[in-house]
């Protein structure tokens, strides 16, 4: 059977500007897949070539084998919620979803009202006034409520407060398990390991890295910042053990660590000296792409082995 997606050497050029190069990439039915990469890098481009919205200027793209650009009846299967959101301003939200659901024909109208009360949207209030985060609900509102195959979200919680950014995962989740495939474009790591079993990771149009989320992940490098009771032992000391890949001394009682692998030998090595604070933050994405980009292996570029 063939996949939801399936992109195949795609490519988008904008005059001499390559937004999209040579991409691949394939959405199994029923997998959540994280496409995740910094400003510009061509997230909005590849979807909206998926979904037919624009032609590729090279390659192709197939939804269930079918060709987005030519067969309507394949886009009906996806609910889209765009990055960039153009609503009627001179409607309702309730007004703008009855014209949604027409447009679809197959709204369940049980699920859309839950999804109004779970996320907090007001029917009752006019488009124009909305601030950016509750035009976001009504849209994944909009993008959920067919019950659709297949949800590509763009960005989905750019502008939401962080209860509803919760119960949206909740809802995408509970989408997966029934069986739903979702493309969910995002900056967020840790939102997208939360709900994606796959990640690929775009960089100026270009797949630089894929595979399951808990690989990934497990690649990157990780950094520990101590602060001594005292002066900072000589970095030396750290940078000469097997993991660490980079050591800096910020100030006289701390200590950067920039670290691949498993931390023991490090928190042994720590652990000789007398520390107030230890931190390991969740790397960011810019860490992770700069991971990517810096480490040139080819291994780094290609499909995280399982
Ligand atoms: N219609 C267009 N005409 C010319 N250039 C475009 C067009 N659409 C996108 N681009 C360019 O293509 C590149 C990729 O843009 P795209 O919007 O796909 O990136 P993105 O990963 O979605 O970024 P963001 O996270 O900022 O939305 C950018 O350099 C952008 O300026």
């Amino acid at each position: 059977m063939p996949g939801a997606i399936e992109c195949r050497g795609l490519t988008k050029r904008f005059g001499r500007l390559t937004a999209v190069r040579e991409l691949d990439l394939s959405l199994d039915a029923g997998t959540v897949l994280g496409f995740v990469g910094p400003n510009g890098a061509g997230k909005s481009t590849t979807i909206r070539m998926m979904l037919g919205l624009c032609a590729p200027t090279a390659g192709s793209v197939r939804l269930w084998g079918a060709d987005p650009l030519r067969d309507h009846q394949v886009r009906a299967r996806v609910g889209y919620c765009p990055g960039e959101l153009r609503l009627d301003e001179r409607l309702t939200v309730a007004a703008t979803l009855t014209s949604w659901g027409k447009l679809r024909h197959s709204t369940d109208t049980g699920f859309r009202d839950e999804l109004v009360e779970r996320l907090g949207v007001e029917p009752g209030r006019q488009v124009r006034g909305l601030s950016t985060g509750n035009r976001r609900k009504v849209a994944l509102v909009g993008a959920l409520m067919s019950r659709p195959d297949l949800l590509v979200l763009d960005e989905p919680t750019n502008g939401l407060d962080p209860l509803v950014q919760e119960e949206f995962m909740a809802i995408l989740g509970e989408a997966a398990s029934a069986g739903t495939s979702v493309l969910l474009s995002s900056h967020v790591l840790s939102e997208v390991e939360r709900v994606a079993n796959e990640v690929a990771v775009i960089r100026e149009g270009a797949i630089v890295a894929s595979g399951p989320t808990s690989q990934l992940r497990g690649n990157l490098p990780q950094v520990f910042r101590a602060v001594f009771a005292g002066q900072a032992p000589p970095a030396a000391e750290f940078s000469a053990l097997p993991g660490a890949l980079q050591v800096d001394a910020p100030s006289p009682r701390e200590l950067k660590i920039s670290w691949s692998g498993a931390p023991r030998p490090l928190l042994a090595k720590l652990g000789g000296y007398d520390i107030e604070s230890l931190t390991a933050p969740e790397p960011d994405l810019e860490t992770a792409f700069l991971s990517y980009y810096r480490n040139d292996e080819p291994a780094a570029a290609r499909r995280a082995e399982s």
